[in-house]
């Protein structure tokens, strides 16, 4: 048995595999971390590893507490994944990032992927059909951009998402949630188009916080796996406990 955990910018969300099979889903914030992993380790006492991809900034100590109860592995960049790193920076990847384009390629073998999450940030991941990782795009999530249009205004109210009815928004709160949610949504089917004139065939991978929202308003037609992340990092592990 495996706990996986992802340590988003906003949240940290977690699940326990037996194998390929997920037994159980958690979500929770980063100031809950020991007490809900000791209560996750309480209901799966057969867990053997715990595996970790960071983006947040969490003090690798809350981990290491639970030592001697189970392994403590902390994905990096210069682990072994089972696609070519083009980008130019590669040590700067986000380790998300890298988990994502190792589950789309261990998962979508020998095609064309893009690996869409829609998290904190939104981020594109593009790796070709020969297992060469080629880059994407980062941009502000969905609840970013309404809290940016708050934070570096002086009149524009902070909202709670909400679906627009109409693209013209005829209030400041409907212009808003037209500019954030619509813009959100042009803004992934334009990539999705600019992908789509340049290579005939690929699949795509919608996950992320806002996948399920946003896989229903997209104009492309594509299914949201919410528990990609999760998924792909019990996939790495495997891979590179195989490939050490
Ligand atoms: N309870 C919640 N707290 C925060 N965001 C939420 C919540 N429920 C849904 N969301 C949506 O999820 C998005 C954040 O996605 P997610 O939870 O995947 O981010 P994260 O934890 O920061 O992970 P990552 O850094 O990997 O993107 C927000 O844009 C928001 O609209
Ligand atoms: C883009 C985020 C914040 C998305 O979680 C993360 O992948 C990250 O911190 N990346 C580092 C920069 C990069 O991926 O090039
Ligand atoms: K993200």
């Amino acid at each position: 048995m495996i706990l996986t955990v992802d340590v988003g910018n906003t949240r940290i969300k977690a699940a326990v595999f037996e194998g390929n099979t997920v037994l159980e889903n958690f979500v929770f914030e980063k100031n809950e971390l020991e007490k809900k992993i000791e209560k996750i380790l309480e209901k799966f006492p057969n867990c053997s590893d715990l595996v970790v991809a960071s983006v947040g900034n969490i003090d690798k100590q809350s981990f290491l507490t639970f030592e001697n109860e189970l392994k403590i592995h902390f994905l990096t960049n210069e682990d072994v994944y089972p696609f070519v790193n083009k980008y130019a920076t590669p040590k700067t990847l986000g380790i998300d990032r890298m988990v994502l384009a190792s589950g789309a390629t261990l998962q979508f073998p020998k095609q064309n992927r893009l690996v869409i999450d829609v998290g904190t940030c939104i981020t594109y991941d593009f790796i070709d059909e020969n297992d060469n990782y080629l880059g994407g795009a980062i941009s502000p999530g969905l609840r970013l951009r309404y809290e940016a249009l708050h934070n570096y205004t002086a009149k524009l109210p902070l909202l709670a998402f909400e679906a627009p009815e109409l693209y013209i928004g005829n209030s400041t709160t409907q212009a808003i949630h037209s500019g954030v949610v619509n813009g959100f949504v042009y803004e992934i089917d334009g990539f999705i188009d600019e992908y789509r004139a340049n290579f005939s065939n690929f699949i795509i991978i919608l996950t992320g916080g806002d996948a399920v929202f946003l896989a229903k308003r997209l104009k492309n037609t594509i299914f949201a796996n919410s528990n990609f992340l999760l998924e792909s990092l019990n996939q790495t592990f495997q891979y590179k406990i195989d490939n050490d």
